[in-house]
């Protein structure tokens, strides 16, 4: 059976090596030169599509962003410089023998289907190819959206989109602008703040600033994306979870102070990942300000009145995406909606899969890749999807989650958590990792993938093409966590209750314990006083005092678990 991919980013790759896994026959046409997509750093090079910047350093962590039975090299820093992301897609296509499934040079101009149900491939140079199934994983940073501006067209100075920009080239000494307060805003505010003359952001919601470093100096999402902070999201309420994040954001830069303050809550945006802006708005390098109003020639004026001098005026609106080579009956996205089972597949058809067309709070590349796997399998015949109405019923279910949990914006169409979404589509698979038979039989394996960061490996353990190394993958995390941090042995200094790490572990776990036992005594004491019907009004009191006490604990609950995921 011949499989069509198109594009081979860190999407389209594992999409390969899934077909080869599955035993079809697959080609992959990409438009380019070379592999990676957007990682491939490439300036001055027109009509390509999107790359990252010259100074783009990942916002998820390498271990996080790891191809499941693939870790990325110890030695690598845990935030790659796109250098190291390019080297490690390019090391794992060779690893894999994809190359040589890649038509390079080979732009995809347009897919139809014939009434056998096949899909004609034709080619920008002339070629036409026939094909059983189709895997479209062509990205979706490629397509700028611009927004609608009321008299820009009075400004003379220079309009960039953030998809132009690459570098600092041409911004020494100038005024810049910025609308939009989104990473690629805060990555070239950041990137420019030094040599330009004045950087403003120009935000009308305002936003939460997440730091990718977290306590201890640990990539946050080793630290946060464990099963047992899913659990712990999914059980609390999520006014309780908005607070917690917040409570730690404010700590680090009082978001009302700095104007910052967003009108949603934590858990309601796409997470905005930005270590270096706090210090830079604290040394005057860089200005939060209102939304815009209008334009003069030469500068900006925003609600309020207050006009910025402006020479360079950057809009950092985001993208939009689509498939415009493709005929709209095999699949058609309009105004970002996306009319995919699962993101993946359109209900009337098992033959067509998009792939990477999410937008996760986590990284994209092991999403993408169990995604491909899935698709494999269905074009393979080893896995069934449901009815097309059942298809369609997901489909408006997790539209109006999305809705409820987002705060209304064309950027929250294809928002997935990785969590979450990995595991649905593992279990479709069945490469769930068997947690209860771990929790029987294999306790201390259990509390490490319970505990610690759940990898892409872990879903590599069992089931279709499980990797024998993943759980080893998985017990070394740490180590290849550590590795680029420790350049130099210190000698250990002994404190009276953080003294050594196995001193540290009992620490951490004593408080733990001690806590939890007096949430369950306060939660015990609480169902009692509910319960029972005739009671003095100071119990009632009591029992409100005892409420507040258990969700400060809860809090204060949250914050011990830090140390135990450090330690896993
Ligand atoms: C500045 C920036 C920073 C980012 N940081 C992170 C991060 O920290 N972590 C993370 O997980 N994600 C990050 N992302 C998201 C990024 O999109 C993904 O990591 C990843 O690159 C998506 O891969 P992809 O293959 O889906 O798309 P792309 O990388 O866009 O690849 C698409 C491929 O399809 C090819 N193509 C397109 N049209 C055609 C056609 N008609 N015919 C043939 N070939 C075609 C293109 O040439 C390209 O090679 C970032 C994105 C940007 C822009």
């Amino acid at each position: 059976m011949r499989v069509c991919v198109v594009g081979a980013g860190a999407s389209g790759l594992p999409a390969i090596k899934a077909c080869i896994e599955e035993g079809l026959d697959v080609v992959c046409f990409e438009k380019t030169a070379d592999i990676g997509g957007l990682w491939n750093y490439r300036p001055g090079q027109k009509d390509i599509g999107g790359t990252v910047m010259e100074s783009t350093v990942v916002n998820t962590s390498k271990e996080m962003m790891a191809y499941s039975d693939f870790p990325p090299p110890a030695e690598f820093a845990n935030f790659m410089h796109h250098t190291k992301v390019i080297e490690y897609i390019k090391s794992y296509a060779e690893h894999f023998g994809l190359m040589d499934k890649i038509r390079f040079n080979t732009p995809v101009k347009r897919i139809s289907r014939n009434e056998q149900n096949k899909y004609i491939v034709s080619l920008q140079n002339g070629e036409i190819e026939e094909f059983e199934k189709l895997i479209l994983c062509t990205g979706h940073h490629a397509e700028p959206s611009y927004p609608e501006l009321k008299n820009l067209d009075n400004f003379k100075g220079k309009v960039v989109h953030a998809y132009d920009y690459t570098n600092t080239s041409g911004y020494e000494g100038k005024d810049v602008f910025l609308l939009g307060i989104g990473n690629s805003a805060l990555d070239i505010a950041v990137d420019i703040a030094k040599i330009a003359k004045s950087v403003t952001i120009s935000t009308r919601r305002g936003t939460w600033i997440f730091n990718r470093v977290s306590q201890g100096g640990m990539p946050y999402d080793v630290q946060l994306f464990s099963r047992y902070y899913d659990t712990l999201l999914k059980t609390i309420p999520h006014a309780v979870a908005n607070d917690f994040m917040e409570y730690r954001l404010q700590q680090r830069m009082d978001h009302d102070v700095y104007g910052l303050r967003p009108d949603h809550r934590f858990f309601q945006q796409h997470p905005t990942v930005n270590d270096a802006l706090a210090n830079l708005l604290c040394a005057g390098y860089i200005t939060i300000t209102e939304d815009i109003d209008t334009f003069t020639e030469n500068s900006v004026i925003v609600k309020g009145g207050r006009e910025f001098k402006c020479d360079i005026f950057l809009t950092c609106t985001g993208y939009t995406f689509g498939f415009p080579f493709v005929d709209s009956d095999i699949v058609e996205i309009k105004n970002q909606q996306v009319p995919l089972y699962k993101y993946v597949f359109p209900p009337n058809s098992d033959s067509v899969a998009v792939i990477g067309l999410i937008q996760p709070i986590g990284s994209i590349a092991p999403i993408s890749e169990i995604q491909s796997r899935w698709a494999a399998r269905v074009f393979a015949g080893r896995c069934q999807l449901p009815s097309s109405q059942e298809q369609i019923d997901d489909i408006q279910k997790k539209k109006a989650a999305m809705k409820k949990r987002y705060f209304d914006s064309i950027k929250h169409t294809i928002q997935v958590d990785y969590m979450s979404y990995m595991d649905e589509i593992a279990e479709i698979i069945g490469c769930l990792p068997p947690m209860k038979h771990y929790l029987f039989f294999y306790p201390r394996f259990w509390m490490k993938l319970f505990m610690g960061a759940n990898v892409p490996y872990a879903y590599r353990l069992v089931g279709p093409h499980a990797w024998e190394g993943a759980e080893q993958a998985i017990w070394t995390v740490s180590e290849r966590v550590k590795k680029p941090l420790k350049n130099r042995q210190c000698r250990i200094r002994k404190h009276k209750k953080r003294g050594s790490t196995d001193e540290y572990f009992r620490y951490a776990t004593q408080k733990v314990i001690a806590t939890n036992i007096s949430i369950l005594f306060c939660s015990g004491l609480l169902l009692y006083c509910s319960t029972t019907s005739t009671l003095p009004p100071a119990v009632y009191f009591f029992s409100f005092f005892l409420f507040f006490t258990l969700y400060g604990a809860t809090l204060m609950w949250f914050d011990l678990q830090y140390d135990m995921t450090t330690i896993f």
